[in-house]
């Protein structure tokens, strides 16, 4: 049963928390960053110049991310959502389906998520079943080489932000777990955060960016300082 004496409580993840269910991180030494460079896959630019080394990437992506299942992390915060009587949105960077496969439900993928794709064209949604090429037709709109991974690239505005911003606006605990605090807007919740009055505690492997931010700060692996932290 999770003790945490707080109400509404705000908790942002990033790729640290899906390491140990063994997906790469981004800035770690052999993280996604290190083999590739953002320019050429993660920006609106590099698709336009080179959409199916692009949709290649992603293709990698999904692929990978259909392998790995939910880690005790994952678990204790899906039962944290459960079990607390106030309320828990999870705002996740990560674009992997393991927050819901755990059963998080009140969910914000702000990233977007690898599991859809999006017609560039008309906006539509559709699962992302097979691998994409630069050839496939949109089922709604009939145009072709608009089909992209529903993913937000850098430059891009990230999903649901007023919804993120209304919630930290209200909290009274914000808890940041599994990342380094590099990419914005995610990087500055925390001082909305604090802005708000709520209490700061970030769960990382190391020090992030922000560190300077957080009231309170525990060091070690997800799947050990988050279930100790939540329950
Ligand atoms: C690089 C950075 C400087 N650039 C930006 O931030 C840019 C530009 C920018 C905007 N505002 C700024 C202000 C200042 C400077 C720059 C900017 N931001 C944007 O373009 C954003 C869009 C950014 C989104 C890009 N898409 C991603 N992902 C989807 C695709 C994909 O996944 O391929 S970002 C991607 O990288 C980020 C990676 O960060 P982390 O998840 O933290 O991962 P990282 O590897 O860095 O760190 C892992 C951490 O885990 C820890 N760890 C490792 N193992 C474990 C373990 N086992 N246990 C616990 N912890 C562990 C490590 O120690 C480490 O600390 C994630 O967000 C992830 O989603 N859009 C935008 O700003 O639109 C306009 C706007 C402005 C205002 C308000 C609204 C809109």
């Amino acid at each position: 049963m999770t003790n945490l004496p707080y109400e509404r409580i705000v908790v942002l993840t990033g790729a640290g928390l899906s390491a140990e269910s063994g997906l790469s991180t981004f800035r770690d030494k052999d993280g996604i960053w290190s083999k590739v460079r953002i320019e050429d896959v993660a920006t609106p630019e590099a698709f336009a110049r080179d959409p199916q080394g692009v949709l290649d990437f992603y293709n990698g992506r999904r692929n990978g991310a259909g392998e790995v299942e939910p880690n005790a992390a994952h678990a204790a915060l899906a039962r944290l959502e459960a079990e607390h009587k106030g309320d828990v949105l999870t705002v996740t960077q990560n674009i992997d389906p393991l927050h819901e496969a755990a059963g998080t439900r009140n969910l914000v993928h702000m990233h977007g998520e690898i599991r859809k794709v999006l017609c560039n064209h008309c906006g539509t949604r559709t699962p992302y079943e097979d691998d994409l090429t630069v050839d496939l037709v949109c089922t709604q709109c009939g145009n072709q080489g608009g089909l992209r991974p529903d993913v937000v690239w850098f430059g891009e505005m990230p999903y649901q932000m007023d919804r993120i911003y209304a919630a930290l606006g209200a909290c009274d605990l914000f808890i940041s777990i599994g990342t380094s605090g590099n990419v914005y807007p995610a990087a500055g919740f925390v001082a909305e955060a604090r802005g708000a009055g709520a209490r700061t505690v970030e769960l990382n492997l190391e020090p992030s960016e922000g560190i300077t931010m957080f009231d309170e700060a525990i060091h070690g692996k997800a799947t050990q300082v988050v279930p100790a932290y939540v329950e």
